[in-house]
């Protein structure tokens, strides 16, 4: 499960005299679902445009399932699929016609065309709508169609650039459930995305750019550590007294309890420790009333990096 499918070590994009991309290092391993964050102008489409040989890098390198873009842009292009925000179909043809259209374009034809437009259909769960004109189509419709017309070419390596930016929520679940089923199928996805709890709940791990830099990258949890220290807090009701207080500060990984009340803690840990908690409590021969905790937020970590950032900036 560990095989290297995007590989890029230093490298660089400048236009004249700026950096659009400053000396990237990024592995995504087969399976992965990577989401590139940043604001705008921060370099993830760049980065795209290099990975998939739409532009060449000024110095570094990259591989794309062990190709190198720049010099192979038809062997990446047969093996990557890429949906920009958002795909244009022809809205007289059916959903079927415009991906038969596709498919002969890329010079599938025949039996194989047939049973590979039904099976991508069928991954993106528009196999009823198979023959419904596609101006008829939601927003979610299409986008799901533009997925289905990128399996197609049956890809190793999808990118996706904002995917679900004109999306209302119940299409931006549906596409979230379908980018999860592409991973269980085995599928590498790479998405670059401003909609930060999306990015959480779909990605196993996020870049954050900034002025060209990842200057972040990790499982969220990681990041979460980096930027906010401890992130996850754990609310937790006991009666025990006093003892419960020194019980509670002694667990590994705990960075700051409260007590707020007679009964009621707050504590702040590096990762989720409520079952060691709940042990501490009942060995401290106290009686836990409420357990519950926080995750820490995508867009938590976000905010406070800018702000730092913004912070440092001032103070230089
Ligand atoms: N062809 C180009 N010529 C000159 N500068 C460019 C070119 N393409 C991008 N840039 C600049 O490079 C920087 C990075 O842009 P890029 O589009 O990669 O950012 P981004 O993170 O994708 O932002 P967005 O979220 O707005 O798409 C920006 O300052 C942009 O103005």
């Amino acid at each position: 499960m560990d095989e290297t499918v995007v590989e890029c070590r230093d490298l660089t994009k400048q236009y004249e005299s700026l950096v659009a991309v400053d000396r990237l290092n990024l592995t995504v391993r087969k399976g992965e679902i990577f989401g590139l964050l940043g604001p705008n102008g921060a370099g993830k489409t760049t980065t795209i445009l290099m990975l998939l040989g739409l532009t060449e890098p000024t110095s570094g390198s990259v591989r794309v399932l062990g190709l190198d873009p720049a010099r192979q842009p038809l062997s990446v292009k047969s093996r990557v699929g890429y949906l920009p925000d958002q795909v244009g179909f022809y809205d007289g043809l059916t959903a079927r016609e415009n991906l038969s259209y596709i498919a002969k374009l890329n010079g599938i034809r025949g039996r194989e065309m047939q049973d590979r437009i039904r099976a991508a259909l069928g991954q993106v769960g528009l196999s009823d709508v198979a023959d419904r004109r596609v101006g008829t189509f939601s927003r979610g419709m299409r986008q799901r169609l533009g997925v289905a017309e990128v399996l197609l070419k049956r890809p190793q390596l999808i990118i996706m650039d904002e995917p679900t930016l004109a999306l209302d929520p119940e299409a931006v679940r549906e596409f979230l459930d379908l980018i999860r089923r592409l991973k269980a199928d085995g599928m590498t996805i790479m998405l670059s995305s401003h909609l930060l709890h999306q990015v959480q709940a779909v990605c196993d791990r996020v870049g954050l750019f900034h002025k060209g830099r990842m200057v972040l990258e990790g499982t969220v949890g990681d990041l979460a550590q980096h930027v906010l220290g401890g992130a996850y807090r754990i609310h937790v009701e006991a009666d025990g007294g006093t003892a419960l207080d020194e019980a509670l500060r002694k667990i590994p990984d705990v960075v700051q309890v409260t007590c707020d009340g007679a009964r009621t803690y707050h504590i702040e840990a590096r990762s989720d420790l409520r079952a060691d908690i709940a042990r501490a409590i009942v060995e401290a021969g106290g009686r836990l009333l409420a357990l519950s905790a926080d995750m820490p937020r995508l867009d938590e970590i976000y905010t406070r990096y800018f702000q730092k950032e913004a912070a440092y900036a001032t103070a230089a």
